[in-house]
């Protein structure tokens, strides 16, 4: 055997395709999936669209051989498949990119390239010839990375390149994309669509999972739409925003909030010369200052890993602060504990839901009194009635699709848990709201009714601290926009900023050279 063979050179023919036909998938009562039929063609980027929990990533692992099927059939390339795990379906061309990325983090990039092959030159691990053919593949599709670099050490967009390097280090000649752009940067989004119009003018087949209706409109040649585990029909690209939100969730959807000026309240946050370093000693906030009133939204917008996220980690106490003070109503809660400052008034929607939103082997119920079990408790014990009576109230409030309370918050799809996690924290009296990412993952009708949400927190005289990288949401929410880079905030502009100004204070040009070259730009 060769040294490449265990990584194969992309060299199979383009298929002939796959279809999926009555597809049924059910958890317990649940019918996840209901009788899908697909088609999925050679070169061609075939949108999936569906609500919050409508069955997609189930379809997808079913097509991926991760879930079985109760009933229905799986055809690619002419041959019925009966799949019982991935392997199977990486031997028959088709590669998943998961929502959920499954790279081994100690691993290098070149050792989770040969994960899960068959013994081959790989089995003597020929690590010279993993390195070799990740250069290839990166140079090839200009996903750049290195072969050496340890998955944790890298940021997220790193590591998706790696995840699909790794299908096409297979060869996939169908690729799953689950929801690939919620965690990316806009540059990155567009460097994906690229590299995904690449692979389909290869001829290879993309099914492309996205809660984001520009980026469908920019990409699909085909749209089908799901709801509440059913194909419910096929939507086309030059559909409006608008027209393919009310497919999606069927009911017409305003993609924009209602949103009157805000009454001003006293100073609730202030953050005052603050510097918070990383664990490895770099500074991540370099003495900001800022404050936000009562009945204002303050949005950090910036280019992820300019010091949002550790600003916001900081205002709560997950990240040691290094000097300055952070005031909430007055009080220096800068070297609290969490469990202090959430007692103190702040809520909290942490980025990274999986790892510091809830615990996913605790039930709805329970992950939705979370931080404040004290106020579900009667003496030692907890109140459970309570505690079930509140979770019926947000479940139906926040319209969280779950076959019931006490299932584990694990088994809800991606945007119900990210609803689980907002229904707790605007659930309650607040001082200050923190939110990192609010509706990552969250499908344009729940989007809608979010926003909403944080609005009329903001109106009940809340403070509140969006972080976000979606430029769409920031003009929606903000009352104020400050704009961090390498630390430190550029600026702090009005909403109606345009957006090409944003774009360079994100960027690091201070406020007034932006806006002097935006205005310049428009005379010219
Ligand atoms: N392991 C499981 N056990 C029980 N129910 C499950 C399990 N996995 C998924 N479900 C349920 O199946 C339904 C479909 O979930 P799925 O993750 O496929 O939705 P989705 O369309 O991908 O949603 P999202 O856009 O939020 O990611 C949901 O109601 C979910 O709670």
């Amino acid at each position: 055997m060769n040294q490449t063979a265990a990584v194969p050179a992309a060299s199979r023919e383009p298929g002939s395709g796959l279809q999926l036909r009555g597809i049924t998938k059910r958890f317990g009562s649940l019918v996840a999936n209901d009788h899908i039929d697909l088609d999925i063609r050679p070169g061609e980027i075939h949108c999936l669209l569906g609500e919050n929990g409508a069955g997609k990533s189930t379809l997808m692992n079913v097509l991926y051989g991760l879930l079985q099927a109760d009933e229905g059939t799986i055809t690619v390339d002419d041959a019925e498949l009966h799949l019982t795990n991935p392997k199977q379906a990486m031997a028959a061309g088709i590669g998943m990119v998961h929502q959920h990325f499954m790279l081994v983090e100690v691993f290098s990039v070149a050792e989770n390239l040969m994960l899960g092959r068959e013994q081959g030159p790989f089995g003597t691990v020929d690590m010279r010839a993993a390195r070799k053919r990740v250069r290839e593949l990166s140079h090839r599709y200009k996903l750049e990375v290195e072969p050496d670099a340890i998955i944790e050490n890298l940021p997220v967009g790193i590591q998706q390149r790696v995840e699909i390097l790794k299908a096409l280090a297979n060869d996939a000649k169908y690729l799953i994309f689950d929801e690939p752009t919620a965690v990316l940067t806009p540059q990155e989004i567009d460097e994906l669509m690229a590299v995904m119009q690449a692979l389909r003018d290869e001829g290879r087949a993309i099914v492309f999972i996205t809660h984001k209706l520009r980026e469908v409109r920019a990409i699909a040649d085909r749209i089908t739409v799901i709801r509440r585990g059913k194909v419910v029909g096929t939507a086309d690209p030059s559909m409006s925003e608008a027209q393919l939100a009310e497919m999606m969730v069927g009911r017409a959807v305003s993609l924009t909030v209602d949103k009157q000026e805000p009454t001003l309240g006293d100073e609730r946050l202030q953050v005052r010369d603050l510097v918070v370093a990383s664990p490895a000693g770099s500074v991540m906030v370099d003495h900001v200052d800022f404050s936000v009133r009562g009945g204002e939204i303050l949005c950090l917008a910036g280019v992820q890993g300019n010091g949002q996220t550790e600003l916001a980690e900081a205002v709560l106490g997950t990240t040691p602060v290094k000097s300055g003070e952070i005031l909430i109503d007055g009080k220096d809660v800068a070297r609290m504990k969490p469990q202090q400052t959430l007692d103190a008034g702040i809520g909290f929607v942490p980025e990274d839901r999986q790892k510091d939103g809830f615990v996913g082997s605790f039930s709805v119920a329970e992950n939705l009194v979370l931080n404040h079990v004290e106020d579900y408790s009667r003496g030692l014990a907890l109140d459970m009635k309570k505690i079930r009576e509140n979770a019926e109230q947000r479940v139906s409030e926040f319209d969280i699709r779950t076959n019931g309370i006490d299932l584990p918050v694990s088994s809800l799809s991606g945007g119900n848990q990210q609803k689980v996690v907002l229904a707790r924290e605007l659930s309650r009296p607040l001082s200050l709201l923190v939110a990192n990412q609010p509706t990552r993952g969250v499908d344009v009708g729940a989007i809608e009714f979010l926003h909403e949400r944080i609005v009329a927190e903001r109106d009940q005289g809340t403070a509140v601290v969006i972080v976000s990288t979606e430029l769409d949401e920031v003009a929606a929410l903000a009352d104020r926009i400050a704009v961090m880079y390498r630390g430190k905030i550029v600026g702090i502009v009005p909403p109606e900023t345009p957006r090409d100004a944003l774009g360079l204070m994100m960027a690091g040009v201070p406020q007034d050279e932006a806006l002097a070259a935006v205005q310049e730009g428009g005379r010219a």
